[in-house]
């Protein structure tokens, strides 16, 4: 099957650019996937997201996104992804309705109508299902002057939604808005995914946005890092997942360990234990000694992302 997004040997050479942007970035993104794109400020990550989504041209390379090529299919690449940028480009003097209603006649998906009540019924069918999901049903017909960046956020996403895009392109979709309004988008989106089967390709400065996805691509200076699963990622560049236990018997904990051929090192009276599932209940839940210590070091997204941009600073390859 061919995958949602396609990338291929993509180079980008800026006319001022003393060396190219994006220099042979290569990967692939399935139906359903939800892909996030990470890397330091200048990395590439913009000029990639603009390429794949046809606001800026390539210098070399392929990319095919939905089955389409990106140049010579443009429109019908559009017409398959919705965008969210960092900037919202809402007119605030209009309702949110409105805002969707002008966004939708510009795209051809319904012919402009100067009143909601004459829009077609698939139009309505489909603003009060996306406004339902994504909160702001409360808010459809009141002016967008007064809502607060987060609902400005939920009003883009739901209007780039309205034409049944297949990939959802987010660029640092969270920026400036606080912890609780980026969690609560985050629902909302996960939920649209999970319902509409939709691609999502983020980019992001919050690694903990990331946890979540199905596969992780960081780049720097315009090449691809590492890619992989979130696990993956944080065990090729933090190594074993590891715990801390000390037994108020330490010989029969180490009796233990051994039978079920855990691999351990001592450390300052700790018995340091490595553990290869997601958490280490399932190791745990088979130990009878009783313990006294037990101190689990969950790694994150964002740790494995600092290793990767300081042995990137250092020069170190993967
Ligand atoms: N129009 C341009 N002309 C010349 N160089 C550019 C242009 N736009 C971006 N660049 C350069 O290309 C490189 C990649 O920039 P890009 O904006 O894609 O990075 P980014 O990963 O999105 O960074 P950030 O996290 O800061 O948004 C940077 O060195 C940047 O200075």
């Amino acid at each position: 099957m061919e995958p949602m997004i396609r990338v291929e040997n993509l180079r980008k050479q800026y006319k001022q650019g003393a060396r190219p942007a994006v220099d042979g970035v290569s990967f692939e993104v399935g139906k359903g996937e939800f892909f996030a794109f990470l890397g330091p400020n200048g990395a590439g990550k913009t000029t990639t997201i603009s390429i794949l989504t046809t606001t800026l041209s390539k210098t070399d390379g392929e990319v095919m996104i939905a089955g389409y090529d990106v140049e010579k299919e443009a429109s019908k690449v559009r017409r398959n992804v919705g965008i969210i940028f960092q900037n919202p480009s809402l007119d605030l003097d209009l309702t949110a309705e409105e805002n969707i209603r002008l966004h939708v006649s510009i795209y051809g998906v319904y012919a402009y109508r100067p009143f909601y009540s004459m829009m077609p019924a698939a139009y309505k069918q489909r603003i009060e299902e996306l406004s339902q999901v994504v909160g702001i049903h409360e808010n459809l017909f009141k002016k967008v002057k007064g809502f607060s960046g987060g609902m400005r956020r939920k009003l883009e996403i739901m209007r780039s939604l309205m034409h049944n895009p297949q990939i959802l392109f987010l660029d640092e979709p969270t920026q400036g808005l606080d912890a609780s309004a980026r969690q609560s988008l985050w629902t909302y989106l996960q939920k649209i995914r999970k319902e509409e089967n939709m691609t999502i390709f983020l980019t992001t400065h919050y690694l903990e946005e990331a946890e979540e996805a199905d596969r992780v691509c960081m780049i720097t200076q315009g090449k691809v890092a590492i890619l992989g699963t979130p696990d993956e990622i944080k065990h090729k560049l933090l190594g074993d997942k590891t715990m801390l236990l000390r037994g108020e018997d330490e010989a029969a904990l180490k009796e233990e360990l051994d039978a079920m051929r855990a691999t351990y090192t001592e450390e300052n009276g700790s018995l340091k234990v490595v553990y290869s599932d997601k958490t280490p209940q399932h190791l745990l839940s088979q130990l009878h000694t009783p313990l006294t210590r037990l101190d689990i070091h969950q790694p994150t997204l964002e740790e494995a992302y600092l290793r990767l941009v300081e042995q990137s600073e250092r020069g170190v390859s993967l």
